[in-house]
């Protein structure tokens, strides 16, 4: 079901002190929301997170998850891992995964697999680099990444995703796309993800915006008609941003 989402992804920041305070500091300032407001701290975290959180409406995810379902995989986690300590959502082929640690369309396509057969929720990350959408390629490639790693699922899979377009040179970065760039490209997945699904498919899919949203900019960009909230990775990390960016939505 399309619904308005914020979701704050800690990336590799936030130890178990950090952790506990922010969250607590978050509990305190929340506003009251139509917004799925969701955090993910890394996973040492999430046990705890679940803890501070118990009774409060933020729902903790988590930020990746290995493909396979168990083995010798030193140093990974796996779905039924995060299962088993609450997590029912997980961020998949964010770009900083894909730079950093190889992961591919074709990896990506086993991780979604795994997520589904495990009754994860994804938010499924992709988005173009700075020369495809100089070189005006930012179209093509954003429809490959959906086509490589999505186009195989049934319609009735798209029930546990939401996408999350992040353009890689704006992330971090400070450089966002403006509202217009946001809703062109939103506009053109709900479209990509129509055609291939049906339109209740495309309706129905939430779509976030991710890419230096702060409190600045948020209200803009969340006002188009395609973009449902945003991923947020920096100005998740201090309360008072992250809770002027919910109230934005
Ligand atoms: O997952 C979040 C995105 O990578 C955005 O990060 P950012 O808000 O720091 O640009």
């Amino acid at each position: 079901m399309r619904r308005k989402i914020v979701a704050g992804n800690w990336k590799m920041n936030n130890d178990l002190s950090e952790t506990e305070a922010l969250l607590n500091d978050l509990i305190a300032q929340m506003p009251s929301t139509h917004a799925s407001v969701m955090v993910a701290p890394t996973f040492v975290n999430l046990f705890q997170a679940f803890t501070v959180l118990k009774g409060h409406d933020i729902e903790v995810i988590a930020q990746n998850m290995h493909q396979e379902e168990n083995g010798a995989y030193t140093g990974e986690i796996s779905a039924k891992m995060l299962k088993s300590v609450g997590v029912n959502t997980v961020i998949l082929g964010h770009s900083e995964r894909r730079a950093y640690f190889g992961e591919t369309d074709e990896l990506l396509v086993a991780k979604v697999n795994t997520a589904l057969a495990n009754d994860l929720e994804i938010v499924f990350c992709f988005g173009e680099e700075l020369e495809d959408r100089t070189s005006g390629n930012h179209f093509s490639l954003v429809e490959s990444q959906l086509r490589n790693a999505l186009f195989h699922l049934d319609v009735a899979d798209w029930k546990g995703i939401v996408l999350a377009y992040e353009p890689v040179w704006a992330i971090g970065t400070g450089e966002t796309a403006s509202p217009e760039q946001a809703q062109e490209m939103h506009a053109f997945i709900r479209k990509t993800i129509a055609d291939k699904f049906g339109s209740e498919v495309g309706d129905e899919v939430s779509i976030l915006y991710g890419g230096s949203v702060k409190p600045a900019n948020a209200a803009e960009i969340f006002a188009k008609e395609d973009v449902d909230g945003g991923l947020i990775g920096g100005a998740a990390l201090k309360a008072a941003d992250f809770i002027a960016i919910i109230n934005a939505i």
